[in-house]
């Protein structure tokens, strides 16, 4: 079976018009644009086939049905007050195309936007077909507004981490905190033993390290901190799978926890110092090392209420319609609500779209995908979450213009 090849750039007016070069027009099972017309119903797509230098020039005009005055994406794309977008799910289920697509939307409709894959097996350059490796921001071409993305290589600042670690002195673990933005830590706890500590990562380090990312003009707090990131009105994230994903979202409690530890030790000692050098005549010596970490707190607090700010995040989950994945999806949900990080839509993307005309193969998987379907419906997680179905596509998913196209079917 031969996928079909998208050759042009996208048209870019405000009525979400984009235009395809098509090698081949269809294949049995998935959706072929043509079939988009009838399948996904609040969107009409108009498609009119022109000749063009041998090819199909395919062209895709999105209408919102009556029926959706409001939208699900109306909400996501109104005001200018900066919203976070996190989209997660099992591996493989489509978060990268699902994340892409949305931030590409956004910015076609008037967003500055970020986007920013903490997944170790980045695969955003390969959605953009555009190397966007290096862990700087990279400006995505194609989209009306600026559009960004950020890859973060969470392995790679691992061994940082790890051969910064096995330096003497500590030196090296301060470099590479300093870097990661928390170097403040390590001078503030330099006589805790920070090393030790360091040597034996806690659970969510990976994930730390991630978030705030070798540079640290990339961490989190950066992103709500600076004013140059002021501009970015959509920040979209594309997690890791996900086991990684809860143990970054519940990061922010695990050091709230530990830095509250720290801050009680520090006192006794700073205390016990204080007392001994009353003793022997010199001057108290008692820094503000405490106050520096209640500052760091707070901004991990921040971080955390940011996650659970019902206003400005949201926390969207990918799935597709097999048993397997939806039990995973389940469980995430369970997971979320325990952290109490805000979940309203489910996007359940690869779904066969229908046909009268299917082969024994289609109906078997259609069947299959039915259940799933169903079992969501009646899932005690899923049942409360907006559904979003997405249609499996025939062509691969790749570079801007393939991107707007599948934004357009699923973000309405
Ligand atoms: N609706 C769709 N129709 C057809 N192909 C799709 C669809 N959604 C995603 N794909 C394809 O499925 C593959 C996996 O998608 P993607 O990389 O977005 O998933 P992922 O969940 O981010 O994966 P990983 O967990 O490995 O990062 C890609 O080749 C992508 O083009």
């Amino acid at each position: 079976m031969s996928s079909p090849s998208i050759l042009s750039p996208p048209s870019t007016n405000s009525m979400a018009m984009t235009s395809f070069f098509l090698h081949s027009p269809k294949t049995h099972m998935g959706i072929s644009l043509r079939e988009a017309k009838t399948s996904f119903s609040s969107t009409f797509l108009s498609l009119s086939v022109n000749r063009k230098q041998g090819r199909k020039s395919l062209q895709v005009r999105s209408v919102a049905a009556p029926s959706e005055a409001i939208t699900e994406f109306d909400d996501m794309v109104s005001g200018t007050k900066r919203k976070y977008y996190m989209l997660g799910g099992k591996g493989g289920v489509g978060k990268t195309s699902c994340a892409a697509s949305l931030a590409v939307k956004f910015a076609n409709n008037g967003h500055p936007t970020l986007v920013v894959s903490t997944d170790p097996a980045h695969s955003l350059s390969d959605s953009f077909a555009q190397d966007l490796a290096g862990g700087t921001l990279v400006a995505v071409e194609g989209p009306n507004s600026p559009l960004y993305a950020l890859e973060i290589n969470p392995e790679k600042a691992r061994e940082e981490f790890r051969s910064a670690n096995q330096k003497n002195g500590g030196s090296g673990i301060k470099d590479f905190m300093d870097g990661m933005g928390l170097g403040m830590l390590v001078e503030q706890l330099g006589e805790l033993k920070l090393g030790e500590l360091l040597d034996t990562p806690p659970p969510g380090l990976d994930e730390a390290i991630a978030i705030s990312k070798a540079r640290k003009d990339y961490s989190v707090i950066q992103f709500l901190e600076q004013e140059q990131y002021n501009t970015f009105t959509r920040i979209v994230f594309d997690t890791a799978p996900t086991g990684h994903t809860l143990r970054l979202l519940s990061l922010p409690d695990f050091l709230d926890a530990s830095i509250g530890k720290i801050l009680k030790l520090k006192e006794k000692i700073a205390s016990a110092t204080s007392a001994i050098k009353s003793v022997f005549g010199q001057e108290q010596t008692q820094d503000n090392a405490a106050d520096k970490l209640k500052r760091l707190r707070e901004r991990m607090i921040k971080v955390r209420e940011l996650f659970r700010d019902t206003d400005s995040t949201e926390f969207v989950i990918v799935t597709i319609p097999t048993v397997m994945a939806v039990s995973e999806s389940s469980r995430l949900r369970a997971s979320l609500k325990k952290e109490n990080v805000p979940v309203k839509k489910l996007v359940v993307n690869q779904v066969l779209p229908p046909s009268s005309s299917d082969c024994k193969f289609c109906a078997m998987k259609r069947k299959d995908q039915t259940r799933a379907l169903d079992m969501i419906r009646s899932d005690p997680e899923l049942s409360g979450l907006t559904m979003i179905q997405a249609p499996l596509v025939d062509v691969e998913i790749r570079g801007v213009p393939a991107l707007q196209f599948l934004g357009d079917i699923v973000w309405r």
